[in-house]
């Protein structure tokens, strides 16, 4: 909906100006007879979206984090102002039911040209199309915050976008809400919450237990087992996973634990989603599901790996090995394959290269093709990520044997490990990534994931190494001396 309403906030900001902006909000969601989403948009001083949450941080609230530092970009919201959740194979298109409805009775003003100006939804969806009716998060959930802080670019180009959002209704207290926000503007505003303001580093070291469920020996069969079905053309491939179950003598800090991640994985999209119930599913993902910028659409195949080396000549070796393992590229190439197969009925012309290249992280290295594309007028990200979502970096091929594989083999719930989250604007912007090398937060306990992709020729001892070598990323930020 657009607005005809005239407000600046960045030349006119005042309560008096704010509160009179909302009385008209208000005459306007009575007029159509239903509450309406007015979403407040200010650019304000460099801020750091992390130091911002850990500031507010509290246990109890929703809230949606996550920062690529090689893109310069952040973003953070907390507290639902509208939030919904969903289940079962249509969840994708009840999400964008939601937003698409939400969209329709929305007034966005304030500096609208800004990146990650308005709202934004944050959305996640878990890896199977349901979940457990105890799991801490729905199989689809997307909120919109009551507060967003976003930054992007470095140096001088870095701008910072605070958001408020607010429902109006008739009976809604428009002077409680103009109060509200304008602290909320003024806090903004007048603190300096960089990147210092954190003070994390110094902080000491939980002392926890670390226990695997079912023990390596669970992997190790459950390995052994998936290859034997591969071997009798059960599916060509499938990614097994291992949990393990941290218990800690302090509550964990999960926002320590991000500046740790975000620090040591630059390439990375460090997150973290609270329930608002106390848990919060956190990690560092080196994989993007989804980009939607500008109606350009970015995804990528990202598979098999190796360890990084501790010399650059044993590095170099690590990485030529990758590159021209049959089993690696076999691995990977799956995935692509599987991108172009889901995407063709999209009618996208998707522009890859023919050999993959290397996304290198301080743990580990991968094989790597990126895949763009230009969106049909119509086709949006979620349509992308229902058609996409569990590639076969997460999966299996063919899909829904690899999924059932993955249910009758594992011994936890997946969960948001695996799934598929991120955020959508009102323009139709997205970006999404994968829920990998990444925990599930709850107060003091916590559970770790980590997987690998099985095709023939894989060999358990290997497969727990590399696994070995993912769990390392969050079990080092969580209880290690040192990010
Ligand atoms: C399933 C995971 O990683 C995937 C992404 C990259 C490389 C992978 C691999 O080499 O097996 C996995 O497909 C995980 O980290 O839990």
């Amino acid at each position: 909906m657009s607005s005809s309403l005239s407000v600046d906030p960045a030349s006119n900001q005042s309560p008096a100006a704010l509160l009179g902006f909302l009385k008209q909000c208000q005459t306007s969601a009575a007029r159509l007879k239903r509450p309406l989403l007015v979403s407040i948009s200010l650019e304000v001083p460099a801020l750091d979206p992390l130091a911002v949450l850990a500031t507010i941080y509290e246990p109890g609230e929703r809230h949606f984090y996550v920062e690529r530092p090689t893109e310069n970009l952040a973003i953070a919201g907390a507290e639902a102002v509208l939030e919904f959740s969903a289940s079962g194979p249509e969840r994708f298109e009840r999400v964008q039911d939601f937003i698409d409805q939400t969209l329709a009775s929305a007034i966005i003003v304030g500096d609208q040209g800004l990146p990650l100006s308005g709202p934004h939804f944050f959305t996640a969806f878990s890896f199977f199309n349901d979940v457990g009716a105890s799991e801490p998060f729905a199989s689809a959930s997307v909120f919109v915050p009551r507060w967003q802080v976003a930054t992007r670019g470095t140096g001088e180009s870095r701008r910072t976008l605070a958001v408020a959002n607010l429902q109006l209704g008739e009976d809604s207290d428009v002077e409680a809400a103009c109060e509200k926000i304008w602290r909320a503007h003024q806090r903004f505003s007048g603190f300096a919450l960089g990147a210092e303001a954190l003070k994390l580093d110094d902080a000491q070291p939980p002392r926890v237990t670390l226990s695997e469920l079912g023990g390596e020996a669970h992997y190790v069969a459950a390995v052994r087992r998936a290859v034997e079905q591969i071997e009798a053309g059960e599916f060509e491939k499938i990614v097994l996973a291992r949990a393990k179950d941290l218990v800690s003598e302090v509550p964990l800090h999960p926002m320590q634990a991000l500046h740790g991640l975000r620090q040591r994985f630059r390439e990375c999209y460090a997150f973290s989603l609270a329930n608002g119930q106390g848990q919060s599913f956190i990690g560092a993902s080196p994989e993007r599901l989804v980009r939607v910028h500008g109606g350009m659409l970015q995804t990528e195949a990202l598979a098999g790996s190796s360890p990084r080396g501790t010399t650059e000549e044993e590095d170099a070796v690590f990485a030529a090995a990758l590159l021209r393992s049959d089993k690696d590229r076999h691995e990977q190439r799956l995935v692509l394959d599987a991108i172009v197969r889901h995407l063709a009925p999209l009618g996208l012309q998707l522009e890859f290269d023919a050999v993959p290249g290397l996304r290198r992280l301080d743990n580990v290295q991968h094989l790597h093709t990126p895949v763009r594309a230009a969106l049909p007028v119509g086709v949006r990200a979620l349509d992308v990520i229902s058609r996409l979502h569990p590639t076969p970096a997460v999966g299996g091929v063919p899909r829904v044997a690899a999924c059932a594989g993955i249910r009758a083999i594992e011994n936890f719930p997946r969960g948001l490990y695996a799934g598929a989250l991120g955020w959508i604007d009102s323009r139709g912007n997205a970006e999404f990534f994968v829920g990998l090398r990444s925990a599930l937060i709850d107060g003091a306990k916590a559970r770790l994931y980590a997987g690998a992709g099985i095709v023939a020729g894989s060999q358990p001892e290997q497969e727990l190494a590399e696994t070995a070598l993912k769990f390392e990323a969050m079990e080092r930020a969580l209880f290690a001396t040192k990010a």
